[in-house]
């Protein structure tokens, strides 16, 4: 599978969560018709970190579904299918079969078929005093593998989850396995997101020269977790095609695979590694979609 098949067009459905999951549901089901109506042929669909749950780490293990009999997966499953679109599916509480609660993002493709299962790999464990303090690994176990997948007709993936980013070794995985498009749902907020959100999305497309996608929630004005919202889409150059401001917002890209071998061919990285002096971690890193 190519890195990318074809011109890819893209809708990032930025909305928030609040306690209420089938009206978090209903809600991702009304944007995504909202863009579906906006652009027919749209090819993917993305969501954000946690749609159906609050993001509150005493909260996931209310939330959580298993995978896939829950009615997450069961949405998200026949959406795709029936609007004939690839859907990631942000992220949301897994119920794992050995009763872990896990941060997971599924992929569908445009016939509803689960093609890839990301659990967060890196769990959001911060503390900036007096400014922010998480600690998901309070009430969430860590994935333990690289996500690369293919989407029929649409080409390579790397998927990772938020504070993935941080950790450039997934995204080098994805890309050097093939990917010419890594997505991350992800939820930074009004005091990490200013510094760093749009700084690690061009630093990863740079690196890897793939497209970046970045999927967050938006603010809710009823309190709780402040997402920092700006879901972006970046360009293999490092070139932000699109960003939404931090309300609930869709926003449409189409990912060019001509800018990519352009991107790549000028620039031939790929054949410049010196792999005599550092490692190639994509060789050893645990890597699969599902
Ligand atoms: N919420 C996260 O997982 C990460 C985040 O907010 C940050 O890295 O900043």
């Amino acid at each position: 599978m190519s890195a990318i098949a074809k011109t890819i067009k893209v809708a990032l459905l930025q909305f928030y969560a609040a306690s209420d999951k089938t009206a978090n549901l209903l809600k991702a089901q009304q944007l995504a018709l909202k863009a579906i109506k906006k652009q027919p042929d749209l090819d993917l669909l993305v969501l954000p970190e946690c749609f159906n749950s609050p993001y509150a780490v005493d909260q996931f293990h209310n939330y959580c579904e298993k995978i896939p009999e829950g009615e997450t997966t069961h949405f998200l499953s026949t959406f795709a299918k029936e609007h004939k679109v690839a859907v990631i599916g942000g992220s949301f509480p897994e119920l794992g079969d050995d009763g872990n609660v896990y941060n997971t993002s599924l992929t569908f493709d445009n016939t509803g078929k689960i093609v890839a299962k990301h659990r967060k790999v890196h769990l959001f464990d911060i503390d900036i005093p007096g400014k922010m303090t998480f600690k998901e690994s309070a009430t969430l176990h860590a994935g333990n593998k690289a996500t690369v997948f293919d989407i029929d007709g649409l080409g390579r993936f790397g998927l990772a989850i938020c504070y993935d980013i941080r950790f450039p070794e997934l995204a080098m995985t994805a890309s050097r396995k093939g990917a010419g498009t890594i997505v991350y749902p992800g939820a930074f907020n009004t005091v990490t997101g200013p510094r760093f959100w749009t700084k690690f999305g061009v630093a990863r497309a740079i690196d890897n020269q793939t497209f970046v996608i970045l999927c967050s929630p938006a603010r809710n004005p009823n309190g709780g977790y402040q997402a920092y919202g700006h879901s972006m889409v970046v360009d293999p150059n490092g070139d932000v095609l699109v960003e939404a401001g931090h309300d609930e917002e869709i926003v449409y890209a189409e990912l060019d695979p001509e800018i990519e071998k352009e991107a790549r061919r000028n620039i031939p990285l790929s054949t410049q590694r010196r792999f005599d002096i550092y490692r190639d971690v994509s060789k050893d890193a645990v890597a699969g979609a599902l």
